[in-house]
C-alpha cells in the first residue's frame, strides 16, 4: 500500500489529502489501513473512520456522477478525482515547464513549448545513451553492470545461464518483437522485491540460476503460423508462466526485502491457484504453445475453444500477478504521469522518474514498463476494459514509440475537447527558426560558428545565416565559452588573454574541434588564442559586425557584461533607469528581461495595463511580447523619448532572441536613460507622439522589431 502523505512527524490532516481518501477506496475502510493512515494525520482510528465518512458522504455525489460517465474505466471515484486534478495540474506543466532550461517560467523560452519528441530531445540536451550514468541505485542502467559482468562470466554466470534479463536492460527491446526469431523476449527482474527491482547487491540475485529463465528461443517456439493474436496470447500467457516459474523456483530463497515473508507465500499460492484457473481453460490445438518451461504451469496442450474468455483470464490473471508483485502494476494516475513523461523527456526513464515519478515509481519500473509496452498502456485503459486486447484485435504490446497515440487523441477519445497544443506548425520558435522552418536559411543551425579566420565581415556565415555570431565563432575561441564551460576562476584568464593578446598566458590556436577546445579552455596552461582576430559582430541581425572593437560584440549579452543601472524618479514620468557610470557610443548597457508571453495573452494584458497607462510590453518578435510588469531587471524603467539616449536591439543569443539596451551616444553617469519605443503610426499615446513637423529618428530602433507593445 502506497501512501503519499507526509511523513511521519509532519502529520496532515487527513480528509483534504486525496491520497489518503484514495487509500480508503482503494483498500476498504478496514483496521489495518486506518493503523497506517493513523500514523501520518492527527486523530484517533475512531476519528479518522468518522472524517472520511462525512467527507465520503459530501464527495459521494459529485464524484459518482462523475463516475458513471466514464466510458468503461474501473476506477474508483476519488482517484478520478485525483486524475481530474492531475490533468490540469499537468495543464501547467505543460505550459509552464521549460523544456530546455529544465525549470519552471523560465523567461528565455516562453509557455507551451512544442512537444519534444524523444529522437528530438536527445540532440537538445539529453547526454546520449552511451554517457549516461545511472541515475541512482534504482536506475534502469544498473542492469547494464549486469550485462557488463555477465560477459566476463565464468560458468554459472547470467550469461551462462543464457538469461535474457540483461539485455532487457538496453532498453531496446518492446515486446512486440519478442515474437521474431532472434529477439529477446520479455523478462523479469530477477529478484523482486516491494518495489519490484532487481537488487544486484543481493546474493539472493544468484537465485536467478534457479530461475528456468526465458530463453531467446521461447517466444520463436510460438507458432508463428498462428494468427497474430494467437501468437500474443501465447506470448503472454509464456510471460506469465515465467513469472509463475520464477516465483515457485524461489520462493523458498527469495529474500522479499521489505515484504512480509508469509505474503510472498501468500503470492504464490495465489499465483498457483491463478495458474491452475488458466490452465483449466482449454487451449487450441492451433494455439500449442510448445515451450518446455512451461510445463507444470500451462497445458499448452489443451484446445481453446473461447479465445475471448482466454484473454480475458489472462488479462486479469496478469493484472492478479502484477499487482501481486508490485512491479508493474500502474494506477491510472502513474499511466498519466508516465505518458506525460514520455511527451515531455522521450523514453529516458530516469528524468521520468526522478521529475514526474518520484517515489511512486523507481527508474528501472519505468524502463521495465516501457519496454514492455507501458506507453501504450494509457491507450489500452481507454479503448477496452481489457488489458490485453485492443478494438482492432491486436494486442497492445505491439504498440511501439510510433504506434503511441498523440495527447489529443487520448483526449478526443475521454470525449474532452480541448485545443491540441503542441502541433509543429504551433511550436513557438524565435522569427528566425520560423525563417529557417521557411528555407529561407537552410544551412543555419543553432551553434554553427562562422568559422572566421579573422575578424568576421560582411561574409561572415552568421551574418549569411541570419543569426548572430555565437559562442564558438571566429577564432578566439575562448571568448565563445561561457562561464559554466571554462570555470569562473579561469575566466578573466581567458578574458585578459583576449583582451591584452600577451603569448606567454596563451597561444593561439585554439580553432580545433569543439570539444578539444573544451578540454584546452578547462586547463588555461594550454590556451591558446588568436588575439589580433577578435570581434564576431555585435550579433544585431542583418547588421555588420562592427570592426576595431576589441572583443566579441555578440558576447557581451551572454556574459551579461552589463553596466550598473540605478533606479530613481524619472524627470518624466514615473520611475526611471539612471546610469552609474559613464558609457560611450554603442556600449553595451543591459537587458530588457521580462515574462515571455505570446502576443494574444499580451493583448489581453495590454488592456488591462492601458488602463492603469502603464505598461512594460515589449514585442520580441513574431511569437513572443516580454512582458516586465512582474519580473525583469531596472532598465525596464527606462521611459521613452522621441530624442533618445539609448537604443533597443534584438538580438539572437544562442538561438533566443534577447532585447540589449545600447548607449547611442556617450552617455554621462547618473543620467537617465530613454529609448524611443518606436510605436507604430497612429497607435503612440499621446505622451509618445512626436511634436507635429519634427522628424523621425530612423537611426533607432528598425521598425517593426524592437517596440514597445503597441497599447497605450
Ligand atoms: C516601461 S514603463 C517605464 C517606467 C515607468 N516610468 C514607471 O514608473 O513604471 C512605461 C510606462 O512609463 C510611462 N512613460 C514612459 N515614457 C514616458 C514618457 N516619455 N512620457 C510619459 N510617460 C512615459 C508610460 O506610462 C509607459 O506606459
Amino acid at each position: 500500500m502506497v501512501f503519499l502523505a507526509a511523513p511521519s512527524g509532519n502529520k496532515t490532516c487527513i480528509m483534504s489529502h486525496d491520497h489518503n481518501l484514495m487509500a480508503f477506496e482503494e483498500h476498504g475502510l478496514n483496521e489495518e489501513v486506518l493503523n497506517v493512515v493513523s500514523k501520518y494525520v492527527e486523530g484517533t482510528n475512531v476519528e479518522i473512520q468518522e472524517r472520511y465518512k462525512s467527507i465520503r458522504e459530501n464527495n459521494i455525489g459529485r464524484l459518482d456522477q462523475q463516475h458513471s460517465k466514464s466510458s468503461g474505466e474501473h476506477e474508483s471515484p476519488m482517484s478520478m478525482n485525483l486524475e481530474k486534478n492531475l490533468s490540469d495540474a499537468l495543464d501547467s506543466l505543460d505550459n509552464l515547464f521549460c523544456r530546455r532550461c529544465l525549470i519552471f517560467d523560465c523567461r528565455l523560452h516562453g509557455c507551451s513549448q512544442p512537444l519534444t519528441y524523444p529522437s528530438e530531445k536527445k540532440t537538445v540536451w539529453s547526454e546520449p545513451e552511451g554517457d549516461r550514468k545511472p541515475c541512482g541505485d534504482q536506475c534502469y542502467l544498473q542492469l547494464k553492470v549486469v550485462k557488463s559482468l555477465s560477459k566476463d562470466s565464468t560458468p554459472g554466470s547470467f550469461q551462462d545461464k543464457k538469461t535474457t534479463i540483461v539485455e532487457e536492460a538496453d532498453g531496446i527491446l518492446a515486446p512486440s518483437s519478442s515474437g521474431e526469431p532472434g529477439n529477446k523476449s520479455t523478462t523479469l527482474p530477477t529478484r523482486v522485491d516491494c518495489h519490484g527491482y532487481l537488487n544486484l547487491n543481493d546474493p539472493v540475485s544468484d537465485n536467478l540460476g534457479k530461475r528456468k529463465v526465458t530463453k531467446q528461443s521461447d517466444t520463436a517456439q510460438c507458432d508463428s503460423r498462428l494468427p497474430p493474436d494467437s501468437q500474443n496470447s501465447c506470448k503472454k500467457l509464456k510471460r506469465i508462466s515465467d513469472v509463475v516459474t520464477l516465483i515457485s523456483d524461489n520462493s523458498k530463497n527469495l529474500n522479499l526485502g521489505a515484504c512480509d515473508e508469509n505474503k510472498h507465500i501468500d503470492t504464490c499460492e495465489i499465483l498457483d491457484k491463478s495458474v491452475e484457473h488458466t490452465s483449466n481453460k482449454p487451449i487450441a490445438p492451433s494455439s500449442t504453445c510448445h515451450n518446455e518451461n512451461d510445463k507444470g504451469v500451462v497445458d499448452g496442450s489443451k484446445a481453446v475453444t473461447n479465445e475471448t474468455e482466454l484473454k480475458n483470464s489472462l488479462s486479469s490473471m496478469e493484472e492478479q500477478i502484477d499487482g501481486m508483485l508490485g512491479f508493474s502494476y500502474w494506477k491510472p494516475l502513474e499511466k498519466e504521469l508516465y505518458l506525460k513523461g514520455v511527451e515531455m523527456f522521450g523514453r529516458n526513464s530516469c528524468l521520468i522518474a526522478r521529475n514526474l515519478l518520484s517515489g511512486l515509481k523507481t527508474c528501472m519500473e519505468i524502463s521495465s514498463y516501457m519496454h514492455d509496452g507501458g506507453v501504450s498502456m494509457p491507450y489500452r485503459s481507454i479503448i477496452s476494459a481489457s488489458s490485453i486486447m485492443n478494438d482492432s484485435g491486436k494486442i497492445d504490446t505491439e504498440c511501439t514509440d510510433q504506434d503511441m497515440p498523440s495527447r489529443s487523441r487520448l483526449l478526443r477519445k475521454r470525449g474532452k475537447t480541448r485545443k491540441f497544443k503542441y502541433s509543429w506548425k504551433s511550436a513557438g520558435h524565435p522569427t528566425i527558426w520560423k525563417r529557417i522552418a521557411d528555407g529561407k536559411n537552410q544551412s543555419c543551425k543553432q551553434y554553427t560558428p562562422c568559422g572566421c579566420q579573422s575578424m568576421c565581415g560582411k561574409e561572415c556565415s552568421c551574418l549569411s545565416n541570419g543569426t548572430c555570431c555565437e559562442k564558438y565563432c571566429g577564432k578566439l575561441w575562448g571568448y565563445g565559452w561561457n562561464f559554466d564551460e571554462v570555470g569562473l576562476d579561469r575566466w578573466p584568464i581567458v578574458q585578459k588573454a583576449a583582451k591584452t593578446g600577451s603569448e606567454d598566458a596563451i597561444v593561439p590556436r585554439v580553432n580545433a574541434e569543439v570539444d578539444n577546445v573544451h578540454a584546452l579552455l578547462l586547463d588555461v596552461n594550454v590556451i591558446q588564442m588568436s588575439v589580433e582576430t577578435v570581434g564576431c559582430g555585435d550579433g544585431t541581425l542583418g547588421e555588420p559586425p562592427r570592426r576595431g572593437q576589441s572583443q566579441c560584440g555578440n558576447m557581451r549579452l551572454l556574459l551579461r557584461q552589463q553596466q550598473r543601472i540605478i533606479l530613481g524618479k524619472s524627470d518624466v514620468a514615473g520611475w526611471g533607469a539612471f546610469l552609474k557610470n559613464p558609457v560611450n557610443k554603442n556600449d553595451y548597457l543591459g537587458e530588457y528581461t521580462g515574462e515571455l508571453i505570446s502576443h494574444r495573452e499580451a493583448d489581453k494584458r495590454g488592456k488591462i495595463y492601458d488602463r492603469a497607462n502603464s505598461s512594460f510590453l515589449f514585442d520580441l518578435n513574431e511569437q513572443y511580447v516580454l512582458d516586465a510588469y512582474r519580473k525583469g531587471d531596472k532598465l525596464k524603467f527606462a521611459n521613452h523619448s522621441s530624442n533618445p539616449n539609448c537604443y533597443a536591439k534584438v538580438i539572437l543569443v544562442a538561438g533566443d532572441h534577447r532585447v540589449g539596451i545600447f548607449a547611442k551616444e556617450h552617455i554621462d553617469a547618473s543620467e537617465e536613460l530613454f529609448y524611443d519605443y518606436c510605436y507604430g503610426p497612429d497607435q503612440a499615446p499621446p505622451w509618445a507622439r512626436k511634436p507635429e513637423g519634427s522628424k523621425r529618428d530612423e537611426s533607432a530602433v528598425p521598425q517593426g522589431r524592437a517596440k514597445k507593445h503597441q497599447s497605450h
